[in-house]
């Protein structure tokens, strides 16, 4: 983002917790950690130091993984200026609380920010957009003209920008969608083919509509950018950290002799550690229990990862649910059904 940014010519000053990324970026103008091959623009000059970060921001973008945002404020809070728009690119939901970034930002900030803060969502490998490729996301915000005004900072004519009003719409479908991302890499990692791809891409669907329902979000946001953009995107390349995670495990579960016919990951343990989906699936397990909402999927993803059940054996419980009707009819208006 910091590079797509630089590109239309705005200066960017970017804090990074590791002081080899500062470096790297300084010197290199080039994030070797997290982002290697991307050249940046020298417009980007990054600093270890929040303070000096923010000194002259005219906006914020707060971009960190979901679990470290509450102790992140914590610590930096009183840098952070109040009067320009702070816009969260975080997709997560936090595993003890069960709130997305947006909740966390309303929780942890002081009143006199809440009126500026935004989230962006929306298919958007980070790797597509450092280098310039054409990609849309959606910007949300309870007050539309802080996502217009975001829209006109950030569109480029490779970057389309949206505006939309359901902030917590945006926020879980881009939660929901690493976790579903997992059971899509799994499928995809035992050779099950594209045609379970697309019926776990579908059902997930199904699954991310009646927890943003549940809670108060748009079913029209389950359409857009946030929803269906990202989910498929997220679903059907190894781009993907979280796709990555769930090929990965259900390669490593084959025996030696077929493992060989799949892509393995080279970076496993990384994408195991940083895949929001991860720890994600525990957060939507424990919401979807809490709202009593059925989302087979995703608990399948969360008894794989948090249970110790055996992957195979999580995907083939799916196959075996009752048989039902796709949609129930419901106030007169066909929905999903529940499982
Ligand atoms: N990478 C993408 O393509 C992409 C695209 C859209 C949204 N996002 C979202 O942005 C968020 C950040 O993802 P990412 O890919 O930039 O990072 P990442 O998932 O690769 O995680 C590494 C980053 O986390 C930071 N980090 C590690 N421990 C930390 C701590 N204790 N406190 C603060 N920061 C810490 C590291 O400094 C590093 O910048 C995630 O919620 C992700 O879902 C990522
Ligand atoms: O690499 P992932 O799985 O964290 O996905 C990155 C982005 O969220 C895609 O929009």
């Amino acid at each position: 983002m910091a590079n797509h940014v630089a590109s239309k010519g705005i200066f960017v000053s970017l804090w990074a917790r590791e002081e080899e990324v500062v470096q790297s970026i300084n010197s290199k103008h080039e994030n070797s950690t997290f982002l290697a091959g991307v050249p940046l623009s020298e417009k980007i000059v990054a600093t270890g130091s929040v303070a000096e970060a923010v000194s002259e921001a005219e906006l914020l973008f707060l971009i960190i993984p979901t679990p470290f945002i509450a102790k992140w404020l914590e610590q930096n809070q009183p840098m952070l200026p109040w009067q320009v728009p702070l816009v969260c690119f975080s997709k997560g939901i936090e595993q003890q609380s069960l709130r997305t970034p947006y909740e966390i930002l309303v929780d942890e900030l002081p009143g006199k920010y809440h009126a500026k803060l935004a989230v962006v969502s929306g298919p958007s490998f980070a790797k597509e957009i450092g280098v310039g490729l054409p990609t849309s996301v959606t910007c949300a915000a309870q007050d539309i003209e802080v996502a217009k005004q975001i829209q006109l900072a950030l569109a480029t004519r490779n970057f389309r920008v949206y505006t939309a009003a359901d902030v917590i719409g945006a926020e879980l479908c881009g939660a929901l969608k690493n976790v579903l991302a997992i059971a899509c890499g799994a499928s995809d990692g035992f050779g099950f083919g594209a045609n379970a791809r697309a019926a776990l891409i579908t059902r997930g669907l199904a699954e991310m509509t009646r927890l943003v329902v549940k809670k108060g979000g748009k079913a029209s946001t389950i359409t857009g950018l946030a929803g269906v953009g990202d989910l498929v995107l997220t679903c059907s390349s190894s781009l993907s950290r979280n796709y990555s995670v769930g090929q990965a495990m259900a390669a490593r579960s084959l025996p030696e002799d077929k493992r060989k016919d799949q892509k393995q990951s080279n970076n496993f343990n990384r994408d195991l550690a940083v895949a929001e989906g991860v720890k994600t699936s525990l957060a939507v397990h424990l919401l979807a229990e809490k709202l009593g909402v059925e989302m087979p999927i995703c608990e399948a993803v969360y008894e794989v990862i948090h249970k110790g059940i055996d992957i195979k054996t999580a995907l083939r419980k799916l196959q075996d649910r009752p048989l039902r009707a796709e949609h129930d009819e419901y106030q007169g208006t066909w929905v999903w059904s529940a499982l």
